[in-house]
């Protein structure tokens, strides 16, 4: 693939999308393909774009090029055969021009116990107070629908993340704040999450509780029941909970006087402000 520049032949009201029809004629680097006179293409905010040109003269836009999309040709994903990615002219800069924020997602982990729902729950409210739109897709929860299916069998542990994971990709493509609360154990399955956004989209909060704190709460009563031998593999017990060393937010507690959700939620809504994900 090569890239070219390309400038519009009619002017772009700041502001405005059209859809019209267009010459290439700023292109300074050297190109290798016929272009077929115009072309029909959409136009983005700015007056120069970079796109990607493939060999037979298809048009792809760089900022869409992560995992899974491929706007030219038939592909194979899995076992999907022949498929191909369909574009729409509503994109998630137009959506989030709307909302006024910028779609990414919140991954919290850690122990059961640990706070990932009440920090979930206080950070949602935290901004609807203040206009923005979230939507938390907690572990638990999500178990009692898409991912009822699953066990807490490793295999299964690792489907509910990449099942989260991918939907957590489409709030965040809608334009939402997507908060997953998950324990997520394997940081194998939280990269992959990672991977598949856009770069300093995945915001990865680890909810640095020990052992100890959390199973004194035992709010379900889960570990007493695991300890007893009447649940087989349970995260911190009998099985592994591989801790973040790259989060990008780290919430410790270390004794069980810890500060309050809210306040622990205070830091993941600094976070977002200093990094523009609370404005379009
Ligand atoms: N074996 C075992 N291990 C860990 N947790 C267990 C288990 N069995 C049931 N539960 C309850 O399931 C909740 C965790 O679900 P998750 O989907 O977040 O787990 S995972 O990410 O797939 O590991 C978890 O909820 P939270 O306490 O909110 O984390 C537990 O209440
Ligand atoms: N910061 C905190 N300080 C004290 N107790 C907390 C805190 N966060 C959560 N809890 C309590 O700990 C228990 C587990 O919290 P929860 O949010 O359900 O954790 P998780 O979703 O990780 O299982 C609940 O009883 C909750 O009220």
């Amino acid at each position: 693939m090569n890239t070219i520049g390309f400038k519009p032949a009619l002017p772009v009201i700041p502001g405005s999308k059209k859809l019209g029809l267009f010459s290439f004629n700023g292109g300074n680097q050297p190109i290798d393909f016929k272009p077929r006179g115009v072309c029909l293409i959409k136009v983005a905010m700015e007056e120069t774009q970079t796109l990607k040109v493939d060999v037979q003269g298809k048009v792809d836009k760089l900022a869409n090029g992560h995992a899974g999309k491929n706007h030219s040709h038939l592909s194979t994903i899995g076992n999907s055969t022949n498929i191909k990615w369909h574009e729409c002219p509503v994109e998630k800069t137009d959506r989030q021009k709307l909302l006024q924020q910028k779609g990414c997602v919140i991954w919290i982990t850690g122990l059961s116990g640990s706070g990932k729902s009440s920090v979930a729950c206080a950070l949602s409210q935290m901004l609807y107070q203040r206009g923005k739109l979230s939507y938390i897709l907690d572990g638990d929860n999500v178990r009692h629908g898409l991912n009822r299916d699953l066990s807490f069998k490793a295999e299964d542990r690792v489907e509910n993340i990449r099942r989260v994971g991918e939907v957590a990709k489409l709030f965040a493509d809608a334009g939402f704040i997507c908060i997953a609360c998950l324990i997520s154990p394997y940081k194998r399955d939280r990269a992959a999450c990672r991977a598949m956004l856009p770069s300093g989209d995945f915001i990865e909060v680890f909810m640095d509780v020990p052992l100890r704190v959390c199973e004194d709460r035992d709010p379900k009563g889960l570990y007493k029941l695991a300890r007893a031998g009447k649940i087989k593999g349970f995260t911190g017990i009998d099985d592994p909970y591989e801790s973040p060393l790259d989060a990008e937010i780290v919430l410790q507690c270390n004794t069980g006087d810890c500060s309050t959700p809210s306040d622990m939620a205070g830091k993941v809504i600094s976070y977002l402000e200093e990094k523009g994900y609370l404005q379009a």
